[in-house]
C-alpha cells in the first residue's frame, strides 16, 4: 500500500536543479522526515505534493488524492489582534474539504472539530482569541486544523521551528501517535532530527541537488553525509541524540549548529 508516490520526479528552477529522479513510496502510517540545508528544495518538495509547484519532469502523487492530505505550516506567531477562537481556526480546517453546510453538517463539523481540539490536548484553550495563546499552544491548534479533515497524508512544514524542547516532544508526539492510531502517512520536513530521532522511520536527506534516502542509521552516517556535502562531515552520537559536524550549515539540518536551543542540542 502507498500514501505518497514520486517517480523520476526532478524538480528545477531554470537551470538550477534543486533535485533530480527522486523515487519514493510512503506508505500508510510511515513517518519520512525531509532534511537538508537552507535551500536544498524541502519546503519545495512539500508544495509539489501540496500541488502548488509543478515537477520539471516525472510524477507526483497522493494516491488518496488531494482531498486527503492536512498540512501544518511552519510556527509563525500570530498577531494578538486576530480576534479568531482557537475552535474556528480549527474548523476552517474542516470547511476547507466541505461545501453547503446543513443542519446536519453543522452537528458533524461541531463533533469533528472537538475530536480534533481534543487529540491535541487542546482543550483548555480553545475558546481564547489565537492572538493571545503561547507558540506551543497555537502550534497545537495548527495540528488540530490539518487533523480535523481525517487526512491519510500529513505535510508537515518544519512544524517545531521557534517551539521549546518541551513543545517540540508534545507535538511530534502528537503526530505520531495520530499516525499509529489511524494510519496516516507524514511527510515531516525539518532542521531538527532530535526531537523526532524515534519516531522517524525513514530520511529523505536532501544536498545541493544530491540525496539519499533510508532509515536514520543508513542515512545519518559520517560516509553518507560526507559524499553527500562533498567535504568531511562527522556524525556523532552523544547521550541518544545525533550531532552533526562540518556541514558548514548556518543552522545544519539536525539544528547542532544550534540557531535555536544551542546548549539543548548536545
Ligand atoms: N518559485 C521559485 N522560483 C525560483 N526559485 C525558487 C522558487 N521557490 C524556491 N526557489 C529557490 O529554490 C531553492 C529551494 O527552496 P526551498 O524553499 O524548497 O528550500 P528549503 O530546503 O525548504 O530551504 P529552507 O531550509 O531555507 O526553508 C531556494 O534557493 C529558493 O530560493
Amino acid at each position: 500500500m502507498t500514501a505518497v508516490r514520486l517517480q523520476g520526479a526532478t524538480l528545477a528552477y531554470g537551470e538550477r536543479v534543486l533535485w533530480s529522479d527522486l523515487d519514493l513510496e510512503v506508505a500508510p502510517g510511515e513517518f519520512v522526515a525531509v532534511l537538508g540545508p537552507n535551500g536544498s528544495g524541502k519546503t519545495s518538495l512539500l508544495k509539489v505534493l501540496l500541488g502548488q509547484n509543478r515537477l520539471t519532469s516525472g510524477t507526483a502523487e497522493i494516491v488518496g488524492g488531494r482531498a486527503s492530505v492536512g498540512y501544518v505550516p511552519q510556527q509563525k506567531a500570530i498577531d494578538e489582534g486576530v480576534p479568531l477562537r482557537g475552535r474556528d481556526f480549527v474548523g476552517l480546517g474542516w470547511d476547507g474539504h466541505r461545501w453547503g453546510i446543513g443542519l446536519r453538517g453543522r452537528a458533524a463539523r461541531r463533533e469533528a472539530v472537538d475530536a480534533a481540539i481534543a487529540s491535541v490536548g487542546a482543550e483548555q484553550f480553545a475558546d481564547a482569541p489565537l492572538g493571545q495563546l503561547s507558540g506551543g499552544e497555537q502550534q497545537r491548534l495548527r495540528v488540530a486544523q490539518a487533523l480535523v479533515g481525517d487526512p491519510a497524508v500529513l505535510l508537515c512544514d518544519e512544524p517545531l521551528l521557534s517551539l521549546d524542547l518541551a513543545n517540540q516532544q508534545v507535538v511530534a508526539h502528537l503526530i505520531d501517535r495520530r499516525r499509529r492510531a489511524h494510519g496516516t502517512a507524514v511527510v515531516f520536513v525539518t532542521h531538527e532530527i532530535n526531537p523526532i530521532l524515534p519516531i522517524v522511520d525513514r530520511i529523505v536527506y536532501l544536498v545541493d541537488g544530491k540525496f539519499r534516502i533510508g532509515t536514520t542509521d543508513e542515512v545519518m552516517t559520517s560516509e553518507v553525509l560526507s559524499e553527500l556535502y562533498d567535504t568531511d562531515v562527522d556524525v556523532l552520537r552523544v547521550r541518544g541524540r545525533l550531532v552533526v559536524v562540518g556541514t558548514g550549515d548556518a543552522m545544519d539540518a539536525l539544528g547542532a549548529a544550534g540557531a535555536h536551543h544551542p546548549t539543548e542540542e548536545i
